[in-house]
């Protein structure tokens, strides 16, 4: 036998991955990029609304949105397990890493460290993180294929990171945190899109009616175009309400520049074009935790 149709014999069987090719394919469906992402969002919307005051909830909170995030992300890949065999085929399950079943109880592992890290909070944040778990767990089969709105559930999921993170320390929904959790929301929405876009062949065969399937792929990334045009030119409130310091805008100007080049950049290639929007988001994620820390006096600016 040859060693191609011996590999190509072994895709899709999880009984034949060895335990470490198990544990990376584990690793992997948490997406752990997003999850710490995520976390430093949390982290953020505490910072925001109470300093460093409350350092048990802040790491609490923390906990609970990197679990939570990597409990959403294996459930899709569990739900999206026959779909991916077209439009990733590189993820854990089809490429034969992890099982099914496998991915399902890792899944309810994850989220039962979400639950068990929530516990501690205040009520608001408990009712935040339960709002959130639901969608988390609704959001493949109930959410994904209705147009638009499985992108608005992921782009309310992301933006809420900031509200739970203020919610775990007491703290108020004040402007800053407000107009944090709406930047997000429409870039992350943007992305989203573009993400779809990507995503139109498998989608299609699988029945989904996500945007781009029912009004176009062109119409969509002009959408998408639009909602973060809005957020690029609200992304400098934070600075002019005096909640954010100088190196927020030094870091925020570019993260703009690369997000709109990114959404633009999906109407010819919607692949690269959203990993440039992820890029520009990280960078704005620096910026958040940059200008607050240099409002809060903590470090010379
Ligand atoms: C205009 C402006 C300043 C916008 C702010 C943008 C910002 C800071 C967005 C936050 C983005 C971020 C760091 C999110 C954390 C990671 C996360 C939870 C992403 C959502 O994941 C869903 C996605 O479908 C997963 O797919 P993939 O990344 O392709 O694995
Ligand atoms: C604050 C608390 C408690 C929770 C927030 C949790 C967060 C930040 C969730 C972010 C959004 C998220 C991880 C959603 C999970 C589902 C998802 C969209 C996974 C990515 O799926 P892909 O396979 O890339 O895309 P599709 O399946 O949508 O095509
Ligand atoms: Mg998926």
């Amino acid at each position: 036998m040859s060693p191609a149709a011996g590999s190509e014999s072994n895709v899709g069987d999880a009984e034949s991955a060895s335990p470490s090719e198990t544990a990376r394919g584990l690793l992997e469906l948490t997406r752990p990029g997003n999850a710490a992402a995520a976390g430093v969002l949390t982290f953020t919307g505490a910072f925001v609304a109470d300093g460093l005051a409350a350092p048990v909830a802040i790491v609490a909170a923390v906990a609970a949105t990197a679990f939570a995030t990597a409990a959403g992300n294996a459930v899709n890949d569990y739900f999206d397990r026959e779909i991916d065999r077209i439009n990733r085929p590189d993820r854990p399950i089809p490429r034969g890493a992890v099982s099914e079943r496998g991915a399902l109880v890792f899944s309810v592992a994850l989220f039962a460290g979400a639950v068990l890290s929530t516990l501690v909070l205040p009520v608001t944040a408990i009712a935040i993180a339960v709002v959130n778990l639901v969608a988390l767990l609704a959001y493949t089969e109930l959410f994904k294929g209705l147009p638009g709105v499985g992108n608005a559930v992921v782009a309310y999921l992301t933006g809420s990171t900031f509200l739970f993170g203020a919610a775990a320390v007491g703290g108020t929904f004040e402007t800053t945190v407000l107009v944090l959790f709406g930047l997000s929301a429409m870039a992350t929405f943007t992305r989203e899109v573009a993400k779809d876009v990507e995503d139109v062949a498998g989608d299609r065969e699988e029945g989904l009616r996500t945007l781009p399937i029912v009004v176009g792929e062109r119409r969509s990334l002009t959408l998408g175009v639009a909602v973060l045009v809005l957020a690029v030119a609200a992304s400098v409130v934070p600075y002019a309400v005096g909640g954010f310091g100088a190196a927020y805008l030094a870091l925020v100007l570019p993260a703009d520049v690369v997000m709109l080049w990114g959404a633009l950049r999906a109407f010819s290639d919607p692949s690269a074009g959203q990993t440039r929007l992820k890029q520009g988001m990280f960078l704005a994620t620096a910026a958040f935790v940059a200008g607050r820390i240099t409002a809060s006096g903590a470090i010379p600016w």
